[in-house]
């Protein structure tokens, strides 16, 4: 792979985001896109449990709660951590359009530091589509919605196949996951969204 790929600026010829018009409507839960996902999923003992919603248009929110277990430096969050829920609210944008699609590049800025016990505010949105390549945005607030941004990021998802999990997956977890039918009903209705 070339690693001279930096831009997170759509392209001229990139083409607005398209809500599903199954997406949830604004405001309701989303509910882990994996049970066992760090970022979100409740059967994750160690995750952030983040608790993400459908927003307006093509946009999630999530609430990420920093706890003690979640340091980098005395009462400080962690700034991968910071940058693994910023990660997954992205991610999430996944279930408005019915796309199944993983993280290429993430560029993430630490405005202010992060206490412990901070609910972090977490807004994702996707800007533009250029084939496969979904340039999306996020912020995370101190405190409230409206709160002072702490971190952002922009970042790069590129859509896959659902081969890309099940080809590259350890074998133990891709076998419970297709024993799970909603998962695999999830996995290959997404893959049919034009
Ligand atoms: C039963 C199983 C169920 C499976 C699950 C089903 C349903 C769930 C639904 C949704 C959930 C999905 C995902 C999870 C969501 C949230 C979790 C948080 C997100 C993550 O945590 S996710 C993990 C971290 N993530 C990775 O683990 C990716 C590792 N990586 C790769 O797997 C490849 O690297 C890949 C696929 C990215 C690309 O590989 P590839 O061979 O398919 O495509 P290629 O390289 O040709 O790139 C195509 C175009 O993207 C451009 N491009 C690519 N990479 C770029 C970069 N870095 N910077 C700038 N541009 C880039 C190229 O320049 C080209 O652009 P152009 O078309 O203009 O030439």
């Amino acid at each position: 792979m070339s690693t001279t790929r930096t831009s997170l600026t759509p392209p001229r010829d990139a083409v607005p985001p398209v809500r599903h018009p199954d997406a949830p409507a604004p405001g309701e839960p989303l509910g882990a896109h994996y049970d066992r996902c760090f970022g979100c999923g409740a059967g994750q003992p160690h995750g952030l449990r983040l608790v993400v919603r459908a927003g307006e248009d093509v946009s999630v929110t999530a609430e990420f709660t920093v706890r003690p277990e979640h340091q980098g430096a005395p009462g400080l969050a962690h700034g991968g951590l910071l940058a693994t829920a910023l990660d997954d609210t992205l991610g999430a944008l996944n279930l408005l359009t019915h796309t199944i699609s993983v993280t290429g590049r993430l560029e993430t800025d630490y405005l202010r530091p992060v206490p412990v016990g901070t609910v972090l505010h977490l807004r994702a949105r996707v800007l533009a589509r250029h084939g496969r390549k979904i340039y999306c945005t996020a912020t995370g607030r101190l405190g409230a919605p409206d709160g002072p941004v702490a971190v952002r990021a922009d970042a790069l998802f590129v859509e896959v196949r659902v081969e890309h999990f099940t080809g590259h997956g350890r074998r133990e977890e891709i076998e419970e996951a297709m024993a799970d039918p909603d998962m695999v009903r999830r996995a290959r209705a997404f893959e049919v969204n034009p």
